[in-house]
Parts: structure tokens; C-alpha cells; sequence
């Protein structure tokens, strides 16, 4: 059987506060009957994703978008259907959402939405919607005292939300001395802290996850955290993002994109690379080496979550 290309447009439409998000209910009637959505639809015949989401968004809840940028593309395999789910958040519209078609319409805090039942393609837009754009990855620094200072600036004044302790030249209970004192301050700016390290150190500090090397990401059978926690990955390639998919990773990045000092002898694999291997990546990918913020609104034209770095959040 050939099965039907489905190309779907759907929004992820974001509360003023930022802390909510725009559920609907699909009719008992239809496919995935029962089960909540990101409300949108198919594309008509030579429309673009956001042409479509905008004639979908009107007929469905009645509202006209103002402002909105391309958050996620899902391939998935129904048992009769290939979809395409273009997800894009929708940071500004005009009218009162309601229900056009008869169809529940609810606002959900974002913590609350792993509680509701989705089709079955919708799990990575949900680690989307949750991700921030920007993923810090700290600097080897020696200076404890440096360490946090750089960390709160970035909190601070680069609203950082998500990240990274990395540092390789701490052993263990110096590196679980440090991540101490990051998820503290962490905790205090509502950020979320993940540990680059072996999975066990979970079970030491309570942090919100943890990052793997590719190295041990390639030397797991099995999903090594619990799902309640947040489980990233470095990736440099197409083996390794199934590897990640394979393993339940909530998001990874994928490096290098450009040279960067730390890693002079790695060839870059630019953009258009870039965008071909996120395409058909099944969780949310940072685009990492020699990223600054002025590359997000980019990355996340081809697709990804949005950047991660370590130089550009440390001064
Ligand atoms: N809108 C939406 N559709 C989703 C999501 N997740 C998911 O698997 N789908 C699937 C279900 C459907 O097979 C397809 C969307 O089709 P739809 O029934 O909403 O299409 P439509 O609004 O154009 O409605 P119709 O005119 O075909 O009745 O995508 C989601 O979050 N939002
Ligand atoms: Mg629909």
C-alpha cells in the first residue's frame, strides 16, 4: 500500500505570560478522535505552512495571527499515512479563541500539558514547546567564585532558561560541588540545570537532567533517566541522531556548524547540512559551534530549536 503524504500546519499558540499554552480537543468523530491537539489542519494545494496555519487558525478558533516563527517539523508513520506536522508558535494574534467547530478549547500551563493524551506524532512538540530558544553550555573556569558571577550574568541579563554544566577538568566531587551551587542559583532564576556527565549523578544531586557526550550516547542500549527528567545529547551526524531517537532523547544538538576555537580541526557542516539532518531528527535540535543569539531567528528557519553556546553567554 502507497501510503497518503499529509502535509498538517499546526500552532503552538503561547499565553501573553509565556506560561501557557492553547490545547484543542479533536471530535470523537474523526481521526485520533478524543485526543487533544495543536489546533491547524491540512494544507490546501499550493499553500505554505504559515498560509495554511492562518486560513486553519481563523476556521478553527476564530483568530488572526500577528506574530509567529517556525517552531518544529515532525515526519511520522500512522499505520495509514505519512504526516508532516509543521509546527509553528504563534507568539501574538488578534480575537478571542473559542471553539468554532464545536470543538473543546482549553489554556494549559505548560507543566501540566505532559498530563494530557496527544496523537502519537506529538511527543517531540511538546519537548518544543517546553525548550527555550537559547541553551547555555558553561566554560571550564577555574574560579568558583568567577563560575557563578558569569553564570547569574547570563541568567540575568540574557534571560537564560536551560543550562549545561560542563566541565571537564572537575573530578567527580568537585564537579558535584560545583553543580550544586549552579542548580541553586539556577532554581532561583526558574532555569533548568542539566549535568554533563554519567547518568548516575542524577541520583547524587537532584537536577533537571542530563547531557550526554556522543560517545556515551553511542555506548547506551536503553534510556538511562527516568522521563520526568530531561535527557540531551551531543551529535555531530545522521547516526547518531537515530541513536538519540532511538534512546528517547528530549533534544540534542548537533555541531559543529561553524569552526570554532575549541575544535579548529573538525570540518563545519554549515547550514544547508544542518538543515538536512534536523529535518528528519525526532526531537528538538540546538544548532551548536560558533553560534551567537543573532543566529536563532536563522536556525530556526531551517528547523531547529534554536541555538546553543558557550561563548556567547560567558563574559
Ligand atoms: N491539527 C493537528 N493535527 C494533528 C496533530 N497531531 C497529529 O498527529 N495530527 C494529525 C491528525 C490528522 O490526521 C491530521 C490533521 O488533520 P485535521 O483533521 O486537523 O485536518 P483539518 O483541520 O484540515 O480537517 P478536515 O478538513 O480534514 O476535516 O494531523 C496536532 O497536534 N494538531
Ligand atoms: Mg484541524
Amino acid at each position: 500500500m502507497v501510503k497518503r503524504r499529509v502535509h498538517v500546519a499546526a500552532a503552538a499558540i503561547i499565553s501573553a505570560d509565556g506560561r501557557e499554552v492553547l490545547l484543542a480537543r479533536r471530535p470523537s468523530n474523526v481521526d485520533h478522535g478524543g485526543l487533544w491537539e495543536f489546533p491547524g489542519g491540512k494544507l490546501a494545494p499550493y499553500e505554505t505552512g504559515l498560509e495554511g496555519l492562518k486560513r486553519e487558525l481563523h476556521e478553527e478558533l476564530g483568530v488572526e495571527i500577528q506574530r509567529a516563527q517556525p517552531l518544529i517539523r515532525i515526519h511520522h508513520e500512522y499505520s495509514d499515512k505519512h504526516i508532516l506536522l509543521d509546527v509553528w508558535q504563534v507568539h501574538e494574534f488578534s480575537g478571542e479563541p473559542f471553539g468554532r467547530e464545536g470543538q473543546a478549547v482549553r489554556w494549559v500551563p505548560m507543566a501540566e500539558l505532559v498530563n494530557y493524551p496527544f496523537p502519537a506524532a506529538n511527543l517531540p512538540i511538546l519537548k518544543a514547546v517546553m525548550l527555550p530558544t537559547e541553551y547555555l553550555i558553561t566554560a571550564e573556569e577555574e574560579d568558583e567564585v568567577l563560575f557563578l558571577a558569569r553564570l547569574e550574568r547570563a541568567l540575568v541579563e540574557d534571560g537564560v532558561r536551560l543550562v549545561q554544566l560542563r566541565a571537564k577538568t572537575l573530578d567527580e566531587s568537585a564537579y558535584l560541588a560545583r553543580a550544586e551551587q549552579a542548580l541553586a542559583l539556577c532554581r532561583r532564576f526558574e532555569a533548568r540545570l542539566l549535568l554533563n556527565g554519567a547518568p548516575e549523578l542524577l541520583s547524587r544531586l537532584d537536577a533537571d537532567g542530563i547531557h550526554l557526550t556522543s560517545e556515551r550516547l553511542m555506548s547506551l542500549e536503553r534510556r538511562p533517566i527516568a522521563e520526568g527528567k530531561w535527557l540531551s545529547a551531543s551529535t555531530h551526524d545522521r547516526g547518531q541522531l537515530v541513536q538519540a531517537g532511538r534512546l528517547g532523547c528530549d533534544f540534542v544538538t548537533l555541531s559543529p556548524l561553524r569552526t570554532t576555537p575549541s575544535h579548529p580541526e573538525v570540518a563545519p557542516m554549515g547550514w544547508h547540512d544542518f538543515q538536512q539532518l534536523v529535518e528528519r531528527a525526532a526531537m528538538p535540535v540546538f544548532a551548536l559551534g560558533g553560534m551567537t543569539r543573532f543566529d536563532a531567528n536563522h536556525a530556526r528557519a531551517v528547523g531547529a530549536q534554536g541555538i546553543a553556546s558557550i561563548r556567547d553567554f560567558w563574559k
